[in-house]
Formats: structure tokens, C-alpha cells, sequence
């Protein structure tokens, strides 16, 4: 089995709209109702998916401010944007937070997950399942409606699908970058391919090429 090294994902969103209980729900597959956490907390632990083997750390945040969010960027991978459907100004912070993530998605890329948690509480719901699905749209992330409190399999897809994708840009990073060609070094090539002080004659032998 390889491991190809660690994955830094950040928790966030409004108070009491279930970061810790989404977290706790996807590292033991328990529901715990109440946690009394004034820090933020650090997790490790390796998850082996698609038989690879990953070290995953996730930072349980209990408060932020603008100061930490830039640190968070410089520390993580990814994020996890939590609100709570019964709850729409957490929403609105969410799109906040999406919001100014997106300013800093270039040149560092992080992957995103939008989470709508305490779904169980649809007699109550003040969010719509479709405006969560347009946020994620509107800010390139992926979206996942859970109920920490009733299921571990919603919450375990949503960080997977995660942690997926940040494995596939931590790939593609590791790749040689790919030059863009300009004008110039497209004949350049093109002449060390056919050779510069080749004779008319032998130009009219050559294969046309498109590009
Ligand atoms: N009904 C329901 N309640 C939930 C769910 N997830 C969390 N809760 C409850 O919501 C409350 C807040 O949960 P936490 O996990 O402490 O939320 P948090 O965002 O970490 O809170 P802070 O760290 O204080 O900002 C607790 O009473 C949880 O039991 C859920 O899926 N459904």
C-alpha cells in the first residue's frame, strides 16, 4: 500500500450548527449530542481509501476571525463549511465564508465541501435543499445535505468525496506543470522537428500538421 502523505482540512461555520458533531460522527462513527469545547481542536487519523493510505488531519474550529481564516489558508487543503438548515443566518455565513475563501483560491487551491447539517430537523428547516445546491454551484464546491445526530453513512460520503478530490489535486500538483506554447515556440518546435535549412524540395515531402 503507498502512502502519499496528509491531508489538512478545516472545519468552519457558525456556532452550534454541528461542526463537532459532523467531525466526531465521520472520525468514530458516533453521535455525540453535546461537546464543551472552548478551543479548537486537532484531529489525526489514516483513512485507506481506493487502497491508498492517507493521513487525514481535521481542525474542529469553535470560532474564527478573519486574522484565523487567513491562517487556516495557509495551513490547510481543504474545508468543510458547515451550517445548520434550521438556521438561515448560518447560512448566510457560510456564504461568507465561501465568498472570501474564493478570493484566495488562486495560486493555492483548496477543495471545498458545503455541508447542510440537521437535516433530521426538516419540520423545522429554513434553508432549501436547492439553495444550498445553488451556493455550492455558485462557488465551484461540492454539496452535501447530513444529520450528524441520525446517520454516519451521509456524513462518512461527504468527507470522503472531500478528501477524494483533494487527493486528485495533491496528484496533479505533483505532475511537471505544462508550458503554454506560444507563437514563437510553436515554429521553434516545429523547426527542430523538420529541421530550419531544409530545401524547398524537401518541405514539400513533409506530412501537413494541424494544431
Ligand atoms: N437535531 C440535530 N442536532 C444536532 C445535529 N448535529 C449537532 N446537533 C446539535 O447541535 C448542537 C451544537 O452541536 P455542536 O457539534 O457542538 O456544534 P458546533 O458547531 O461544534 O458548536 P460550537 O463549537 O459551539 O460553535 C448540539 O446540541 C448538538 O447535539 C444534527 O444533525 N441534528
Amino acid at each position: 500500500m503507498t502512502n502519499i502523505g496528509r491531508i489538512r482540512t478545516v472545519v468552519l461555520g457558525s456556532s452550534r450548527v454541528g461542526k463537532s458533531a459532523v467531525t466526531v460522527r465521520y472520525l468514530t462513527k458516533r453521535y455525540i449530542g453535546e461537546y464543551s469545547s472552548n478551543t479548537d481542536l486537532l484531529y489525526r487519523h489514516d483513512v485507506t481509501f481506493d487502497s491508498v493510505l492517507t493521513e487525514v488531519e481535521i481542525l474542529d474550529t469553535c470560532k474564527y476571525s478573519t486574522t484565523c481564516l487567513y491562517d487556516h489558508i495557509r495551513w490547510a487543503d481543504a474545508f468543510v463549511i458547515v451550517y445548520s438548515v434550521v438556521d438561515l443566518s448560518s447560512f448566510n455565513e457560510a456564504q461568507y465564508l465561501l465568498d472570501e475563501l474564493s478570493k484566495h483560491k488562486l495560486p493555492s487551491y483548496f477543495a471545498t465541501l458545503l455541508l447542510g447539517n440537521k437535516r433530521d430537523l426538516d419540520h423545522s428547516r429554513l434553508v432549501a435543499v436547492d439553495a444550498g445546491q445553488e451556493l455550492s454551484l455558485r462557488f465551484g464546491c461540492q454539496f452535501y445535505e447530513v444529520s450528524a445526530a441520525e446517520n454516519f453513512a451521509g456524513v462518512s460520503l461527504a468527507f470522503h468525496s472531500l478528501l477524494r478530490e483533494t487527493r486528485a489535486v495533491q496528484l496533479l500538483r505533483g505532475l511537471p506543470i505544462r508550458r503554454k506554447l506560444g507563437v514563437n515556440s510553436v515554429s521553434k518546435v516545429l523547426g527542430t522537428i523538420f529541421g530550419k535549412n531544409s530545401s524547398k524540395r524537401d518541405r514539400k515531402k513533409r506530412p501537413s500538421l494541424s494544431i
